[in-house]
């Protein structure tokens, strides 16, 4: 079974077409990156895969569900940037969020055991007491992803994760998805994301164009270079 299916997808807000015609697949464990120009419609098509907006047309399975059917196996991480830093809350309470979130209004010593080592596998096992407010960009962002990962889910969609983080931040946050062993969808406006074990890279300005592995070759790639991408990279060869 597919981890995602699209077919036939199509979406609007208003008037205007946002996302025309767009279909792809995506197989267990795999990592795909969607780029692409601002306003292309990028975090738009992450919101129709987490079930948050619904299709003008076609359809979107997760695992073989409507995405609201499937929201248990879906981790998500939001951009780090809209975390609201006025509420004191401590990175161990926010990761513990992930297993409180299906109705469950306390945790349990098994919970515990989970965000712990959670946090052991980020790295940020030492960062458990400290407030949300008192951490770097890219901590934030890998309690961000704790979180998802908190609900043990068999996808993870992250939109901008690399944004606003310094270049330290942003490979440590590249490595660490590279690292997980889920299925990940990608939205990044960071070109370094190509150079990274992708399998597919999906390029969305209204229409998608798919470019898929076994191991991409960006540079080489004369087919992938010839289409928008280029004007994406703002470079003359197709070099990053
Ligand atoms: N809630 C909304 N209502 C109406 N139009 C919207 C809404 N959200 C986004 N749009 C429009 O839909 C288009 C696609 O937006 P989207 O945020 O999906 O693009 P994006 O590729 O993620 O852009 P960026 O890289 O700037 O985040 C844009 O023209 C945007 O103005």
């Amino acid at each position: 079974m597919n981890a995602i299916e699209v077919k036939n997808l199509f979406f609007k807000y208003e008037k205007e077409i946002i996302l025309k015609n767009i279909n792809f697949t995506l197989k267990d464990k795999e990592f795909i990156a969607i780029i692409g120009p601002n306003g292309g419609g990028k975090s738009t098509l992450l919101k129709l895969l987490l079930g948050f907006l619904k299709p003008l047309k076609g359809e979107i399975k997760i695992y073989g569900k409507n995405p609201k059917e499937n929201s248990h196996i879906i981790g998500y991480v939001p951009q780090h940037t809209n975390f609201n830093l006025d509420i004191p809350i401590t990175v161990f309470d926010v990761v513990m969020q992930g297993r409180l979130s299906k109705g469950k209004f306390f945790y349990n010593k098994e919970d515990k055991e989970i965000v712990k080592e959670i946090l052991n596998n980020l790295g940020i096992y030492d960062l458990k007491k400290r407030k949300i407010k008192d951490l770097s960009g890219g901590q934030r962002q890998k309690v961000l992803i704790a979180r998802a990962l908190a609900i043990k889910p068999k996808i993870i969609m992250m939109d901008e994760p690399t944004s606003a983080i310094d270049i330290k931040g942003q490979k440590e946050i590249l490595d660490l998805i590279e690292s997980l062993d889920i299925t990940r969808v990608v939205v990044s406006h960071d070109i370094k994301i190509l150079l990274r074990e992708v399998d597919k890279i999906a390029y969305v300005n209204k229409k998608m164009i798919l470019h898929e592995g076994p191991k991409l070759n960006i540079p080489k790639d004369k087919h992938f270079c010839e289409v928008e991408l280029i004007d994406f990279l703002k470079v003359n060869e197709c070099g990053i």
